[in-house]
């Protein structure tokens, strides 16, 4: 008898195919809402910046593709993995509904961010839910976070290690380390939400492992909205750290996987040139992508998820 298929549904933020699909995009993001024309050609700005459009995609792929290579090599289950993005194409529903006309009846969902948030990975979630309601597929389980996982911070620590050696003299010892990852708004915090505990807990590990004597946690790439979001902006904290007289920065942006706009224009455009301008040395770890370490988390995460089920 054939063995049974089980889908791993992949999931991704998503990034415009082409420049003309930036509206549709961010309308998505804005939940519908058209920008006004002057935050539609920022944003295109901004994508114009890195070099037309994102990697993320690609790099998504190659992430979804060596995830469900890695799996049929560990498992005896076969597994077909698919690629679902939040806010565009192929979305999670298609994903969904690809597997259901291929005849998977029972499915495993992940999210490529490592740290759980009621308003990032949550809502992921709730839309794979739905999907999978209407599609009749069975979700067995869906991965929360996995910011402790032991390949995860491996791939990491590799990663400071490396962009250590471009600082001059005892980096590990002079060299201010910001872990960073996407701000939320504020109001998570009244919702006892476990977003800025596991980021704390990620850069905790890592500083220990690598032994890195000043470090911290930090936000970034803020939303423009009526609402506060969680500070302080790495932006607003150069300023502050050059006044304390820190010369030397490295950032490392934990709650990230992957090199897209945040990380390609919000830390190497715009704070690069800010840190310029403050005479700061400013360095980033290069972003996971499908390193066979960040592959291997992966995989390891939904086998166990699985046992459990
Ligand atoms: C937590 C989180 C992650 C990390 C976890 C995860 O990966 O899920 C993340 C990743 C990303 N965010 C991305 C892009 C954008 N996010 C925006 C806006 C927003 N992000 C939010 C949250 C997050 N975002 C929120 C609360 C908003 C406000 C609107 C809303 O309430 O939903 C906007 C609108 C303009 C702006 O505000 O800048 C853009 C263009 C890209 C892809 C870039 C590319 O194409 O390479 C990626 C990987
Ligand atoms: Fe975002």
């Amino acid at each position: 008898m054939a063995k049974e298929k089980i889908g791993v549904l992949v999931m991704a933020y998503g990034t415009p195919a082409s420049l003309d699909d930036v509206e549709a995009y961010y309308t998505h993001i804005r939940r519908g809402n058209p920008p006004t024309p002057e935050r539609l050609q920022e944003l295109v700005d901004r994508y114009q910046a890195i070099g037309g459009l994102s990697p993320l995609l690609e790099i998504t792929r190659a992430q979804v593709d060596n995830l469900e290579k890695r799996l049929n090599e560990k498992s005896p289950h076969e597994f077909v993995a698919y690629m679902g993005m939040k806010h565009a194409a192929p979305f999670i529903e298609d994903a969904i509904k690809r597997m259901a006309e291929d005849g998977i009846k029972q499915a495993i969902g992940i999210v490529l961010a490592p740290h759980y948030s009621m308003m990032s990975v949550g809502t992921y979630h709730k839309t794979a839910k739905e999907a999978a309601e209407t599609y009749g597929i069975e979700l067995l389980s869906l991965v929360k976070d996995y910011h402790l996982d032991p390949d995860f911070i491996q791939a990491l620590v590799n990663r400071v290690e490396e962009v250590l050696q471009r600082f001059p003299g005892k980096a590990k010892e002079q060299v201010k380390v910001l872990f960073t990852a996407h701000s939320l708004p504020e109001k998570i915090l009244e919702m006892k939400d476990p977003y800025p505990q596991q980021l704390r807990e990620t850069a905790e590990v890592i500083a220990q492992r690598v032994g890195l004597k000043h470090w911290e946690t930090g936000w970034q790439s803020a939303g423009q909205t009526a609402v506060p979001w969680l500070g302080p902006d790495i932006l607003e904290r150069m300023v502050s750290l050059q006044k304390e007289g820190v010369k030397q920065v490295l950032i490392c942006p934990i709650g990230f996987v992957s090199d897209h706009l945040e990380v390609l224009y919000d830390i190497d455009i715009e704070c690069q040139k800010l840190a310029k301008e403050l005479e700061i040395h400013l360095e980033r770890t290069a972003s996971l992508n499908a390193d066979p370490l960040y592959i291997e988390c992966l995989s390891n995460v939904i086998l166990q998820e699985l046992a459990k089920t």
